[in-house]
């Protein structure tokens, strides 16, 4: 198959995203190991999993910044054109496959103003309608309508952000929430198919928290756009997605429902750094006591041990 491949008449009804066999390593450290994972077209997919298990590692490898070290991650448009993304330079990544990211920290240009933060992302399709000269950039009624068009485009994600009264402040002036909602408004202004968040409730507060899991909903109900989202707040996770991927040490140890992923030991299990099958034994336990919610339950007795036994290890105050 070759990078880019026209459309089959199943296509559509494909993943949009499909890794299979992905593998990364650095040097000695194997940080992905034979992961394949898919994401349905139109859901929210959340990989979610301990610090170092391998997730951000997945989104560079989509997104072209790591060329894996064996794998194959094949993205289907909804017009049924497919993408080899381990193939694709980074720019065609955004450009033809139609994925757009945002980073763990925020990569706004803080001097530019919040507009022209918007403006910056489509800067690839203004070039192309000035015909890349600068008789174009001067006078060609295509830049001028392209401009245009790039202007409305940014102003109407800006209403979606409600940062519209912000439009000619300084992006560095703006809240941190509201930066991590310009990053999302300036992804999308790249009219992307797959939008892939990395850890975007980072530093929010619930308030916050909520906010961007509207947002997302909205993306979602309003363009039809699937994202794929990292994500360590479980209260953004738990509400918004259709899917979830759990990871440890590179490789996929849960795959389903929200509910289903939440309840299952080994996740928990990787979370707390325990053995899995304590924690089934100890969810059984919380279940014969009748608790209201078994996990919860077993979940908080365990972290309270936990909590216990580091107290314990601990050298009494003034010993040396
Ligand atoms: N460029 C790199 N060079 C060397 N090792 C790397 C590189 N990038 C990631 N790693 C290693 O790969 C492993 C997975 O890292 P990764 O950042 O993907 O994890 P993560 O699940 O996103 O973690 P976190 O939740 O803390 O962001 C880690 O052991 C990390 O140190």
């Amino acid at each position: 198959m070759s990078a880019m491949e026209p459309m089959t008449g199943q296509a559509a009804m494909e993943p949009i995203l499909k890794v299979e066999h992905l593998s990364m390593k650095f040097g000695g450290l194997i940080a992905i190991n034979d992961l394949s994972l898919s994401a349905k077209r139109g859901d929210i997919t959340a990989i979610i999993g301990p610090n170092g298990a391998g997730k951000t590692t997945v989104f560079n490898c989509i997104t072209g910044f790591y060329k894996p070290t064996g794998g194959m991650l094949t993205l289907t448009r909804a017009s049924g054109e497919k993408f080899l993304l381990e193939r694709l330079p980074g720019h065609l990544i955004t450009d033809k496959a139609k994925v757009a990211r945002t980073f763990q920290n925020i990569r706004l240009f803080s001097g530019l103003t919040v507009l022209e933060n918007l403006l910056v992302a489509q800067h690839n399709m203004l070039m192309k309608s000035s015909g890349y000269t600068i008789l174009g950039l001067l006078g060609f009624p295509a830049y001028k309508r392209a401009v245009k068009e790039a202007t409305e485009k940014a102003r109407y994600w800006l209403e979606k952000i409600n940062l519209i009264d912000r439009a000619d402040d300084p992006a560095g002036d703006l809240p941190y929430g509201d930066q991590r909602r310009l990053e999302i408004a300036r992804a999308m202004c790249t009219d992307p198919e797959l939008l892939c968040l990395d850890e975007p409730a980072a530093g929010l507060n619930p308030r916050e928290s909520a906010e961007l899991n509207k947002l997302l909903l909205d993306i979602r109900r309003e363009t039809g756009t699937s994202v794929l989202l990292i994500e360590h707040d479980m209260s953004v996770v738990m509400e918004i997605s259709d899917h979830v991927i759990v990871l440890e040490y590179g490789t996929k140890i849960s795959d389903g429902k929200p509910e289903a992923v939440r309840n299952d030991p080994k996740v928990i299990a990787a979370y707390l750094g325990v053995d899995d099958e304590e924690i089934a034994e100890v969810i059984e336990g919380a279940q014969a006591a009748h608790a209201a919610d078994p996990v919860d339950a077993a979940v908080a007795l365990l972290a309270k041990e936990a909590v216990a036994e580091e107290g314990h290890d601990k050298p009494a105050e003034g010993s040396k």
